[in-house]
């Protein structure tokens, strides 16, 4: 038995999906965490909504707060059009080198650059260090709260532009209520929610859509 959970979806992945098949991927950690062992995906119910805003956006540049093992990394990565510039941030090392290898064999590790580190040391890097201006697509689902200081980083970094979207991730259960209540009451932002479940769970949850009007 691999001694962390992380290591034991990565394993169940590598020994039962199909190599370079992202989709194939995804399905087989959905499998096993709701069959095995519960972890914090984002799951294919709310994956599906991801899914849908991501396609909508059709975004060149993308940032995640909240690699964990790179089931959303691998989700989003297959929609994007080829060139595009993926980033996301991973705080535990332990879970940056499970999603460092989820992308290898997903076949995606062309697409995305994971950066190890707190996301408030890297946001205010990232355009100096990582050669990027600003980001069409957000998805936050790191820990809830870094929600609203990572937000208004990014505003002061001048990394949002106007139609930029953000997408947080559990902003019911854990909950996000201060997230939820800045950007709904900020007029830069216009803010959409989406009703939805816990992965792997029928607690309620949801994901909120903010786009930044500049
Ligand atoms: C871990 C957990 N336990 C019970 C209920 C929910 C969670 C939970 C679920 C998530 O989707 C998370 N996403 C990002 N970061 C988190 O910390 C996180 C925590
Ligand atoms: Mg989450």
């Amino acid at each position: 038995m691999a001694q962390i959970k992380e290591q034991r979806i990565l394993d169940y992945v590598l020994q039962n999906a199909i190599k370079g098949n992202p989709q194939n991927i995804v399905d087989a950690i959905d499998k096993y965490c709701s069959e095995m062992e519960w972890a914090m995906n984002v799951g294919n119910e709310k994956g599906l909504i991801l899914d849908k805003i991501v396609s909508e956006t059709n975004p060149a540049t993308v940032l995640e707060l909240g690699t964990y093992c790179g089931y959303s990394g691998v989700r989003i990565a297959q929609l994007l059009k080829p060139g595009a510039c993926f980033l996301t941030i991973e705080k535990n090392p332990v879970h940056a080198a499970i999603a460092k290898q989820m992308f290898e064999f997903a076949g995606v590790k062309e697409k995305i650059q994971i950066l190890e580190g707190s996301s408030e040391e890297i946001i205010p890097k990232l355009k100096s260090k990582y050669k990027v201006n600003t980001f069409d697509f957000i998805f936050i689902d790191h820990w809830s709260d870094r929600y609203v200081p990572d937000t208004k980083l990014l505003e002061e970094c001048g990394l949002l532009k106007k139609g930029s979207v953000l997408l947080a991730d559990n902003v019911v259960y854990p909950g996000a209520p201060d997230f939820l209540q800045y950007v709904r009451n900020c007029v830069r932002y216009e803010c959409t929610n989406y009703p939805s479940h816990l992965e792997y769970s029928d607690k309620e949850d949801a994901l909120e859509k903010a786009v930044f009007k500049g």
